[in-house]
């Protein structure tokens, strides 16, 4: 059947059960994730790309959506190239049609194991996206090595997210050498583990990987990293690692250096997950795309986010549970806490969280003043 995303016509097998059996892989729902895709591609283009070529490597391209997508979508006036590989020889043939198709022609197509393809390609690309079934963990190491050293952009999908958000503990230790965080935020967790494993993957070649943007949505998480290089920025890298326990939804972080103590999950990232700028630039033009009111909502509630420095966030139900309150409404209680004089914000992964620079007993207050309870 012939589908459109984006700007791209393709065509994909009529039957799809979107599982590994499928002839070639496309799953419709991840529509969301390829147009936030190009979005950030873009901003990060229009924002710290200096040179006059961008090179891009689509290292496991299905039926070759998201890179030609890339190819056609991003404004560039320099040379734009775009690498779509697959090891399934029907995808290979997909990718190639599909290309004819739209009259694409900024592109390179390969038909290899994706680890070897990247590592042909050493220190060649200005970004690499990994969107594999399952983990990207096996592929993490060759698209560091793939990418330039400084100014490269990591992009990464995991739909393991029985592994990264606590339900298989020891699949999450096994791929992401880290115990994840089980409950009701994590989902930002999975993130903050995913970015955690990727940083310490990067150090020993001398460079520091640093978040720009990351977002947890229906089956799925993605992170965009930036490469930078130097040993020094690399040995800064485990500042910003450690551990982290729930304790009735208060946080209780441990430095890496502190190293870990039973009950605590990572390593993990603790630092804050998105270049404020970035967000920003990327939110411009979504609504300058019209893209669609799904990922403006994303990009809004990531846009609150970015501003503030919380590792984790409140969840008014647990907390609503806890004090046998009916939960206000959210937007009453984020009022509350500005009118006390705090930093209040939805997050984009969880409809009942709240981010905050202060502490839980003032979201408390914060919730009774709302429910008129003293
Ligand atoms: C989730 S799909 C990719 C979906 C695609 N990126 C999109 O946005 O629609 C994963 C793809 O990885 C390919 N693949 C699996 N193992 C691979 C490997 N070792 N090297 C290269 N491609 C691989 C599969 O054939 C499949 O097409």
């Amino acid at each position: 059947m012939i589908l459109k995303e984006g700007d791209v016509v393709f065509e994909v097998p009529d039957k799809l059960t979107v599982t590994k059996k499928d002839e070639v892989f496309y799953n419709p729902r991840m529509k969301t994730g390829r147009d936030i895709s190009v979005v950030i591609v873009q901003a990060f283009l229009n924002l710290y790309h200096k040179k006059d070529k961008f090179y891009v490597c689509d290292a496991l391209a299905g039926s070759g959506i998201r890179g030609l997508r890339y190819a056609k979508e991003l404004k560039f006036d320099g040379e734009l190239k775009v690498f779509l590989n697959d090891i399934n020889p029907k995808a290979y043939e997909k990718i190639i049609n599909n290309a004819k198709l739209n009259e694409i022609e900024n592109i390179e197509v390969f038909n290899e194991d994706a680890n070897t393809f990247l590592s042909r390609h050493f220190r060649f690309f200005n970004v690499v996206d990994l969107d594999p079934f399952g983990s990207p963990a096996p592929y993490i190491d060759q698209a560091i090595r793939a990418l330039v050293t400084r100014n490269g952009l990591l992009c990464l999908t995991a739909t393991d997210t029985a592994a990264l958000c606590g339900r298989a503990k020891k699949s999450c230790l096994r791929k992401y050498l880290a115990y994840p965080l089980f409950g009701r935020d994590c989902h930002e967790f999975a993130l903050r583990v995913l970015v955690g494993y990727a940083m310490r993957m990067a150090t020993k070649y001398e460079l520091a990987l640093k978040p720009v943007f990351c977002h947890a949505t229906d089956h799925y998480v993605r992170v965009y990293l930036v490469t930078d290089r130097g040993a020094k920025r690399a040995d800064k890298v485990f500042e910003m690692l450690g551990y982290v326990k729930d304790v009735n939804g208060v946080k209780i972080i441990r430095k890496f250096e502190e190293g870990y103590e039973k009950g605590f999950s990572g390593p993990l990232y603790i630092g804050n997950l998105y270049d404020k700028a970035l967000v920003e630039e990327a939110l411009r033009i979504a609504e300058e795309r019209k893209c669609s009111e799904r990922v403006l909502k994303i990009l809004n509630a990531i846009k609150g986010e970015s501003a503030i420095n919380q590792v984790g966030c409140y969840d008014t139900h647990q907390i609503g549970k806890m004090l046998k309150i009916s939960v206000p409404p959210m937007q009453d209680i984020i009022n509350k806490l500005k009118e006390m004089g705090f930093e209040a914000t939805v997050t984009h992964y969880n409809p009942k969280g709240i981010k905050t620079n202060t502490t839980l007993k003032n979201v408390i207050e914060a919730m009774y003043k709302c429910a008129n309870i003293r």
